[in-house]
């Protein structure tokens, strides 16, 4: 289990990570999806014991990483598979994780069979692996330890769609074991294919957050408004996420609370309805709008800041 707690990330004026919540249970595989530079990395950092917190937290097992005895036991981190040391081979990388970790030397060749990696292949140096390879070799370094939990970040990343179906494979195994996985992607696609529960961010703030089979059949509601920036800060005010969508506003509250908060509000509604199953990908789609336009215009305001 990871349970991230109101985490907030700011580095200098700006915040990366804005009050963001969320669980990734074990038995499941859990889809941490945003845009590219929406905060997940930031986020998967700070739960490797890599980046601190500006406040809130961040715990695997119930405990802070950097807090766990032996970590790699407890669980396998892989957050940049291209940053491994070029110059060593596959299988050096392997022995000097399992020598640090204490672990049985059998262990290295049980973790490459489990990757697909062929002996000929670790023994070649890293810095001729495909990033395919690389995402194999990455992956079975955090499945060394044995470990009860995985985060990945962008592990899909470089594999083709046979090697994302085998990674579907390897995951999907993993949880039913028992075991907790966190992987990150900016492909709503990729997400839809591997993970059973989804968490979305943009702008450093959790936008979405529940099953896949909910995400996708649209739970929430679309609210039209003649003002809508005034009813998403309305339905934000009342404790709901908000997202635009378009002229009208997404909200996770259901049609009778969303109507409630309008009328309390005052605002005149011209369309307020159950969103349809195009609703999480409207809301990828705009939310990945809006970083390019952030990219491209940094005048433009984050369009999380704006609606809440
Ligand atoms: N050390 C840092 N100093 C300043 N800003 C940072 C730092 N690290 C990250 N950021 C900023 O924080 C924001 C979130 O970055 P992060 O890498 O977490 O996003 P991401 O969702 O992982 O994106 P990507 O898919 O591109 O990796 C970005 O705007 C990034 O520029």
């Amino acid at each position: 289990m990871i349970t991230i707690t109101s985490l907030t990330k700011r580095y200098g004026p700006f915040t990366a990570v804005d009050e963001v919540s969320f669980t990734a249970a074990a038995g499941r595989v859990t889809g941490f999806l945003g845009p590219n530079g929406a905060g997940k990395s930031t986020t998967l950092r700070v739960l490797a014991g890599l980046a601190a917190p500006t406040s809130g937290s961040a715990t695997v097992l119930g405990a802070r990483y950097a807090d766990l005895p032996n970590p790699g036991l407890e669980v396998g981190v892989l957050l940049d598979a291209s940053a491994q040391h070029g110059g060593r081979t596959g299988r050096e990388t392997l022995v000097l994780a399992q020598r640090t970790m204490g672990l049985p030397a059998a262990r290295v060749d049980e973790s490459l069979e489990l990757v697909g990696l062929t002996p000929a292949e670790a023994r070649r140096r890293v810095r001729d692996y495909s990033l395919g390879m690389r995402q194999r070799l990455g992956i079975a370094t955090a499945l060394l330890g044995d470990p009860r939990v995985l985060v990945l970040d962008e592990p899909a990343n470089g594999l083709d769609p046979a090697g994302i179906r085998w990674m579907r494979d390897l995951l999907r195994t993993f949880a039913d074991d028992g075991g907790t996985v966190l992987l990150s992607s900016h492909l709503l696609a990729e997400i839809e294919m591997i993970a059973d529960d989804i968490v979305m961010i943009g702008s450093g703030r959790v936008v979405a957050q529940g099953t896949k089979d909910e995400l996708l059949r649209g739970a929430g509601t679309l609210v039209r408004a003649d003002d809508v920036v005034a009813a998403g800060a309305a339905l934000a005010a009342a404790g709901h996420q908000v997202t635009p969508s378009g002229d009208a506003v997404l909200t996770d509250a259901d049609p009778a609370t969303a109507g409630r908060v309008m009328f309390a509000a005052g605002l005149p509604v011209t369309e307020l309805r159950a969103s349809d199953g195009a609703g999480l990908e409207d809301m990828f789609l705009e939310l990945t709008a809006a970083t390019a336009r952030d990219a491209s215009s940094p005048a433009t305001p984050a369009m999380t800041g704006a609606a809440a």
